[in-house]
Formats: structure tokens, sequence, C-alpha cells
């Protein structure tokens, strides 16, 4: 159908109570409290966003940092709620948005692959069968027996990107991942979620390279201090948005 709406996101504002002072630990905030001595204050990181995704399409969310990108998908996700307004979403979805959060640093790269595997919703038989696909997508072939606290940070982004994405999601979040590993392998990931496009995935985007931006979206939400700045057609709204940095 021409125009589904796949993600319907109406009138979103979320809230979040910060303490009015900073505590070295638990221990001096624990004493703090039980003296009554914290003060909280509102803070609105979302104020009445409202926007719609359509099947099969690539929509970008820019802003400067803390405008409110990665709390939006995260809501998308289910991952948060709302403190008021809805989101509706259909299908399945599949968040990269914080790579590699269910990992055990003690568990070798295959065991791990497993584990992960499995909190992301994807049987032992699937990940068996697909196993030989996340090693080679990864490029982690000798190091498969090694606990992944000994690897670095782009060989473990690489691992946790290779096993999340091994799925075809009707939905996929993808929050600044492609900024992990090395430029080759950025490369790799990107042509993976351009198959997963084509394959007809819908897609949210967040990168604050405008060049991966530019092309992968075809749409843009622009957010400027929780509220939506604009809306509209990607090559246009990166252009401002960079004129306007
Ligand atoms: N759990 C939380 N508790 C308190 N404040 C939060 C929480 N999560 C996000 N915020 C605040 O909400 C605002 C929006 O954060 P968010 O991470 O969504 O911004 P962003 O646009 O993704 O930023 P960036 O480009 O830096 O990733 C920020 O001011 C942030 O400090």
């Amino acid at each position: 159908m021409e125009n589904e709406v796949i993600v319907k996101v109406e009138n979103v504002s979320i809230k979040f109570c910060l303490a009015s002072e900073k505590f070295d630990g638990f221990k001096e905030y624990f004493i703090q409290r039980v003296k009554k001595k914290i003060t909280y204050q509102d803070f609105w990181a979302l104020q009445d966003v409202s926007f719609e995704v359509y099947k099969g399409e690539t929509l970008g969310l820019i802003g400067v940092n803390g405008s409110g990108k990665s709390t939006m998908l995260k809501i998308i996700a289910g991952v948060m709620k709302p403190t008021r307004g809805s989101v509706k979403t259909s299908g399945v979805i599949a968040p990269l948005i914080e790579l590699g959060a269910g990992f055990d640093f003690d568990l070798t790269a295959k065991e791990n692959v497993f584990l992960n595997g499995t909190l992301l919703g994807y049987t032992r038989e699937y990940l068996e069968e697909h196993y030989e696909e996340i090693v080679e997508f990864s490029e982690l072939e000798q190091f498969m027996d090694v606990p992944v606290k000994n690897f670095s940070s782009g060989m473990f982004s690489r691992l946790a990107f290779a096993v999340a994405t091994i799925g075809q999601p009707d939905i996929l979040i993808v929050d600044e991942v492609l900024s992990v590993g090395d430029f080759h392998f950025q490369q790799k990931c990107e042509a993976r979620i351009n198959r997963m496009k084509e394959n007809g995935a819908t897609i949210l985007f967040v990168s604050h390279n405008m060049e991966q931006v530019r092309n992968l979206c075809s749409r843009i939400v622009w957010l400027e201090h929780g509220r939506v700045h604009s809306i509209g057609d990607a090559d246009e709204l990166c252009r401002e948005y960079q004129e306007a940095e």
C-alpha cells in the first residue's frame, strides 16, 4: 500500500526529574535525601513531538547534541515511555541503539553471539544457522574464542553490529552506530543497512554525519530543544541545518 504509516508519533513529551546538586557517591546522595536537602527540577527533553514514518522509507532525525534524538528513538523502540502522547508502530523492530548492551565481557565472542542473539529474540537454531555469516561479517574469525573484555572497542562494535543485524526487521532503528569501527567497516555497515532497506525495511536513522544522513535518508525530522523545528526533504533540510550550524 502506498504511504502506509508504520510509525505514528503523536504529541510526545517526556519529562526527566533532574537533581539540582551533584553528589560524589550514592552514600552522600542517600544522606542528603534522608535530610530532604535535594531539590529536583523538571526537564522536558521532548515537547509535543508529532510525525509519521511511512512503510519502506528511511527517515533521519537531526539536531544538535541534547536536542532529543536518542530519547525519541528509545521511545519508538519501547525502551522509554513518554510522559504524554503516544507512539504506534507495526511490525518487528530491531533497535541498534546501544550496541552490545547485553554482552557479558567475561564470555568469549562466540558465547556472546548466542547470549546477545537470544536477548535480541533470535532462536538458537536461527543463530546456529547464521553463525558463520556473523563471524564473516565481523571479520573476527581468529578471535571467536577470546573473551570480549580483551577486544578493542572497534572489534566489540563489529561483533555487536553483526549480531544485531542478522534478521530482516520491519523497522530498523539506527542511533549513531555507523560511527563505530574503521572506514572500511562503516561502509560495510552502510551497505548492510541499504540491503535491509531494499528488502523493504523502514529505517529510522540518527547520525551527526550529514553525508551519511543524505546518503541514506529521504526525509528528515529536525529537532531543536526537544521540539520539531521542521520536517521535510533530506537534501533541503540537511543543507539548511549545516548552514545554521
Ligand atoms: N535518563 C535521562 N535522565 C535525565 N536526562 C536525560 C535522560 N536521557 C536524556 N536526558 C536529557 O535529555 C536531553 C536529550 O537527550 P538525547 O540523548 O535524546 O539527545 P540527542 O539529541 O540524542 O543528543 P546527542 O546528539 O548528544 O546524542 C539531554 O539534555 C539529556 O541530558
